[in-house]
C-alpha cells in the first residue's frame, strides 16, 4: 500500500511550549488511520499541521517535514488554499455555516471552482449523496444547515469537505458530540469514504478506533510511542505504555 503522508521529525511549538517532539509517522493511502492517546498528548496539534491551519494563530510554529505525496507542505512556497482543498477537515463540534443546506456546499465549491449553475447543483447533490445525507435533506435544501440534527450537521460538514474533491480527510473526534445512532452512521460512512480518501481520525473511543481504522498511532506527551496495524496494536502492542493505555489503565 502506498504512503500518502509522511511526518519526518515533526515538532510543534505554542510560543515557547513544545507540544510535539520529532514525530515520525507514515500514513497509508485510502486507509483509515486512528490517532489515539490521553488528553493533552498532542493528537489535535499533530492533525492541525496537515493543512497548516495552525498558521491562522500567532506564535504557533511547526518544524521538520510533513510530506504529502512526497512534497513538504511546510514549505513556504506551497499554495495554502490548494492544500486546504486537498486536505479537508472535520471538527469535534459540527460547524455548518449559517446558511442553507445547499449553500453550505455551494459556498465551498465556489471558493475553489468556477462552475455553471447546473453543474454546481449536480456537485452539491453528489456530495450530499456521498455523505449519505441526500435522502434526508433533498426536500430541505433551502432550510438552514443549523436546523439539522447534530449527526446530520456533521454529515453536512463531511459533504462540504468532500465536495471540493480532497484527497485526505482529517477528522478530529468527529463523533464525540453526537448520539450513538448518529455515530454509527458516521462510522459506516468512514468505511465507505476510505475507498476514495485517506482518512486520519483522532478518537478517544477505543472501540471506535478498533471498528473503523486499519492503522493506529498511539501518542503520549507529544511523542508517538507506537504505530502499526490496528489489529496488532490492540492485541499485541510492543510498548508497555501502549498496552496500559488501550487496556484503560490510564487516560
Ligand atoms: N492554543 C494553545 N496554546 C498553548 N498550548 C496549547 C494550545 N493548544 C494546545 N496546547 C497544548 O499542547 C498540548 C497538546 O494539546 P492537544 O490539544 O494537541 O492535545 P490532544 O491530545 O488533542 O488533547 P485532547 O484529547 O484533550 O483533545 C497540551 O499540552 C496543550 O495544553
Amino acid at each position: 500500500m502506498a504512503t500518502k503522508i509522511s511526518a519526518r521529525n515533526l515538532s510543534f511549538f505554542y510560543g515557547s511550549h513544545q507540544a510535539l517532539f520529532d514525530n515520525c509517522l507514515d500514513i497509508e493511502e485510502r486507509r483509515v488511520t486512528a490517532v489515539i492517546g490521553p488528553s493533552g498528548c498532542g493528537k489535535s496539534t499533530h492533525l492541525r499541521i496537515y493543512n497548516r491551519i495552525f498558521e491562522l494563530y500567532r506564535d504557533q510554529r511547526a518544524s521538520g517535514e510533513l510530506l504529502i505525496d512526497g512534497v513538504n507542505i511546510l514549505d513556504p512556497q506551497i499554495d495554502v488554499l490548494e492544500l486546504r482543498r486537498k486536505v479537508g477537515m472535520i471538527f469535534q463540534k459540527p460547524t455548518p455555516f449559517p446558511m442553507s443546506v445547499f449553500e453550505n456546499i455551494a459556498y465551498a465549491l465556489k471558493l475553489h471552482f468556477k462552475l455553471p449553475r447546473k453543474e454546481l447543483q449536480q456537485r452539491v447533490e453528489q456530495a450530499l449523496r456521498a455523505a449519505s445525507l441526500w435522502d434526508e435533506v433533498k426536500d430541505k435544501l433551502k432550510n438552514s444547515g443549523l436546523a439539522l440534527s447534530g449527526g446530520q450537521q456533521q454529515r453536512l460538514c463531511i459533504a462540504r469537505a468532500i465536495a471540493v474533491e480532497p484527497e485526505i480527510l482529517l477528522m478530529d473526534e468527529p463523533t464525540s458530540a453526537i448520539d450513538p445512532v448518529a455515530t454509527l452512521k458516521i462510522e459506516e460512512l468512514m468505511l465507505d469514504l476510505k475507498e476514495k480518501y485517506t482518512i486520519v481520525v483522532v478518537t478517544h473511543n477505543m472501540q471506535q478506533a478498533a471498528r473503523v481504522s486499519d492503522n493506529t498511532a498511539f501518542f503520549f506527551k507529544g511523542h508517538i510511542i507506537e504505530d502499526g496495524p490496528t489489529a496488532r496494536i490492540f492485541t499485541n502492542p510492543k510498548q508497555k505504555k501502549t498496552e496500559e493505555y488501550i487496556t484503560g489503565r490510564f487516560g
